[in-house]
């Protein structure tokens, strides 16, 4: 497989695939038909499997007839490919080697400039830089990305998009999700491309509609969680109604959860935060959601439940009991379950599943235990009887697909999907996949799943590329046009250290940020009403650790969380309160984020009622866990990376936490940009400005 992409428009190329949508909105080639220009001819495939469409958009040139002449590679464009081959660069090595060996970049060593410390203040450097910008203005794009079309409005996208729907209308969607989606999200929404993409493509309005599997790829904050919800709940409900009609029961199972969907998540908090946006689209469309990680199980009460309480909630709503569903006459009690594959797993196979059972005075190899996972356990107590039967899920989400099907994480994914097909009656057969780039793929090993199977991503690392290419040689890829880009409306910015106390720096910068703040309220047309709130991403936890410790003896409340955090085994997102965007109810009558002029002007708070940082923790600081797929508070405006990035696809998804769904976002990458060592810091720099 490979893309290409030019600065007009977008081309790609998928080899031994069927290109479906590729280079300007009226040109496609289909299957078998003959291409006609030289471009249509490199891109015609070798064999007629799979399906490819990029949102696609009108030319702004006439396309040309004979030799082109040869134009310089636009540096802001990447390829998947070149991404994805840089990346893996920097991950074998560990270092960035990709920028030494290569003596283009070499040869174009910027001026030895102090950044931003120094000139910022200049008026010249901040028109350059764009630091003065309106994000208001930009957050259109959210929608209408200037590649998409070239005039606005809802209309053209519906044209560009070659028949994909412009508007969140019934039909396709049922009147419910409608209304959920305007109550959530402002009554003038508008589906972003990757969600029109997906209504064409994923609702099971074509009689020929059988088991398929899609990728969905598109930049961080591009609105993937609708765009695979709507398709996911509306297809299940359409089904359950028209099961209903034809006197049809579902499938027996011996098990209490028989659910129809499941998303898999690689976090926690994402399954709940995924879980909780789910259950705020299904106010009027019923149907139930459950969070594997049970955080959501009702309890009636106010304060924070203990895990101990949910597991005897859950275990008396197995028993069918006065829980919040009821099983024993219900064969749905649950329709779609959410979680990491580990805890799904677990409630398939029963907890303590995958813990060896050592037995008294047995003789054991420490080495061979894994991870402290194999311990000396007595049966019954560890292990748990099996919940989830899995003869019924038609659908199954792969959130954050390139983690999930990465080489380390995908033998729990690849059995769980092995799981599922075995239940529903076609086993596959499920072979180690080559992790390394240099052994052979597979060939002829395509998986076909008794499910559709939907991947998501905002970014395509060359391993999950060659896993597709092995196993889902008929995947249909639904990618965006500014897939391996940073947000539009992020801006980036690069701090020096000054040589002394790291800690300090970041201080200085993260008080800078409240006083531009606090300085807004008295000479800004649109001041803020509260001060910003600032997300910190380090390599290591003893650097969040050190970091949190030093902030806070300075005087800034801050939340750290690493992976081991108490706070995580909570059984709720409590620990990220204020931090991550509230889900709106349909009762709530918060005002529409879509962004529109406010209809009066918002009353500008004086300097002293701004929020007290030393009082409420406006600071998070944390490592790579909490960069995937999470969705932050628009009041989360900054984001500092103050570790070198280990690749650029870490770097895409710890910046998409702030610029989301066009919202205004800055990137603050820290690094020596000054004397020995501030090479490194030159490479981030390009490999930064290729993204943007
Ligand atoms: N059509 C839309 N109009 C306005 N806001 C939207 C729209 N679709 C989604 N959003 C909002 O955009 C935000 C980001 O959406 P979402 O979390 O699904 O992005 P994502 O593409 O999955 O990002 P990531 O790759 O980081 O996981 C959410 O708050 C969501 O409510």
């Amino acid at each position: 497989m490979a893309f290409f992409f030019t600065p007009q428009n977008t081309c790609l190329r998928l080899r031994n695939h069927r290109l479906l949508a590729g280079f300007h909105s009226s040109a496609s080639v289909q299957g078998s038909q003959k291409p006609r220009s030289r471009l249509a001819k490199s891109l015609q495939p070798e064999t007629n499997r799979g399906t490819l469409e990029v949102a696609s958009f009108e030319r702004s040139s006439p396309p040309h007839h004979g030799r082109a002449e040869r134009k310089p590679v636009d540096p802001s464009v990447v390829s998947f490919r070149r991404l994805a081959r840089r990346d893996a660069v920097l991950s074998e090595t560990g270092k960035s080697t990709w920028n030494k060996e290569s003596p283009r970049f070499n040869k174009e060593k910027p001026a030895q400039t102090n950044e931003v410390e120094k000139s910022e203040d200049r008026p010249e450097y901040r028109k350059e830089k764009n630091m003065d910008y309106d994000a208001s203005a930009e957050s259109e794009e959210f929608y209408n990305p200037p590649v998409l079309v070239t005039t606005g409005g809802s209309t053209e996208i519906a044209a560009t998009l070659k028949g994909a729907p412009g508007r969140f209308n019934s039909p396709p969607l049922l009147p419910g999700f409608v209304t959920a989606l305007k109550e959530m999200l402002g009554p003038d929404v508008r589906p972003t491309p990757i969600q029109s993409l997906s209504m064409k493509w994923l609702f099971d309005e074509n009689p020929a509609f059988e088991y398929n599997q899609f990728l969905l790829a598109s930049e961080t904050g591009s609105g993937k969680s609708i765009a695979y919800l709507l398709p996911l709940l509306q297809n299940i409900k359409k089904a359950e109604e028209a099961a209903a009609a034809a006197g049809q029961a579902p499938k027996p199972s011996s098990r209490p959860l028989n659910p129809r969907g499941i998303i898999l998540a690689p976090t926690h908090e994402l399954s709940r935060q995924l879980s909780l946006f789910a259950k705020s689209l299904l106010h009027d469309v019923k149907l139930r959601v459950m969070c594997a990680s049970r955080a959501n199980t009702k309890t009636g009460k106010s304060k924070d439940v203990s895990a101990s309480e949910m597991a005897a909630q859950f275990d008396n709503l197995m028993k069918g009991g006065d829980g919040e569903f009821s099983v024993s006459k219900d064969p749905h009690p649950v329709d779609v379950v959410v979680g990491t594959p580990m805890k799904i797993m677990e409630m398939i196979k029963g907890r303590g599943w995958d813990r060896k059972e050592i037995q008294e005075g047995e003789e054991v190899d420490p080495s061979s235990l894994r991870r402290g996972r194999d311990k000396m356990v007595g049966f019954g107590k560890w292990k748990s009887k099996p919940e989830l039967g899995l003869e019924n899920v038609e659908w199954v989400i792969v959130d954050e697909a390139d983690v999930l099907l990465d080489p380390d994480f995908q033998e729990v994914t690849r059995s769980l999907l092995a799981d599922i097909s075995e239940a529903r009656g076609h086993p596959v057969t499920l072979d180690p996949f080559p992790t390394s780039a240099a052994e052979k793929l597979p060939e002829d090993k395509e998986v076909e799943y008794p499910f559709n199977l939907v991947l998501t991503s905002a970014t395509i690392p060359s391993s999950l590329a060659r896993y597709l290419d092995a196993y889902h040689p008929r995947l249909i890829r639904l990618a965006s046009p500014r897939l391996h880009h940073l947000p539009k409306t992020l801006q980036t910015e690069y701090v020096g250290w000054t040589g002394g106390n790291k800690n300090a720096d970041i201080e200085k910068r993260v008080r800078k940020v409240w006083a531009e703040d606090a300085l807004s309220v008295a000479t800004s047309e649109t001041p803020v009403t509260s001060l910003s709130k600032i997300l910190v991403f380090c390599n290591k936890s003893s650097k969040v650790v050190e970091l949190s410790a030093y902030l806070s003896e300075k005087g800034i409340k801050n939340v750290a969380l690493t992976s081991a955090g108490e706070e995580r085994r909570r059984g709720s997102n409590k620990h990220l309160d204020g931090f991550l965007r509230p889900i709106r109810s349909s009762s709530s009558s918060a005002p529409s984020r879509t962004p529109s002029p406010p209809a009066t002007p918002v009353e500008p708070l004086a300097p002293g009622m701004l929020s007290d940082p030393s009082k409420d923790a406006h600071v998070m600081i944390t490592t790579s866990l909490l960069s995937r797929g999470l969705d932050f508070d628009p009041s989360i405006k900054h984001v500092f990376i103050v570790d070198e990035p280990r690749n650029m696809i870490d770097f895409l998804h710890r910046a998409g936490r702030s610029g989301r769904a066009g919202q205004a976002g800055r990137v603050v990458i820290f690094g020596k940009t000054k004397g020995r060592g501030s090479d490194k810091a030159r490479d981030v720099k390009q490999r930064v400005r290729a993204l943007v």
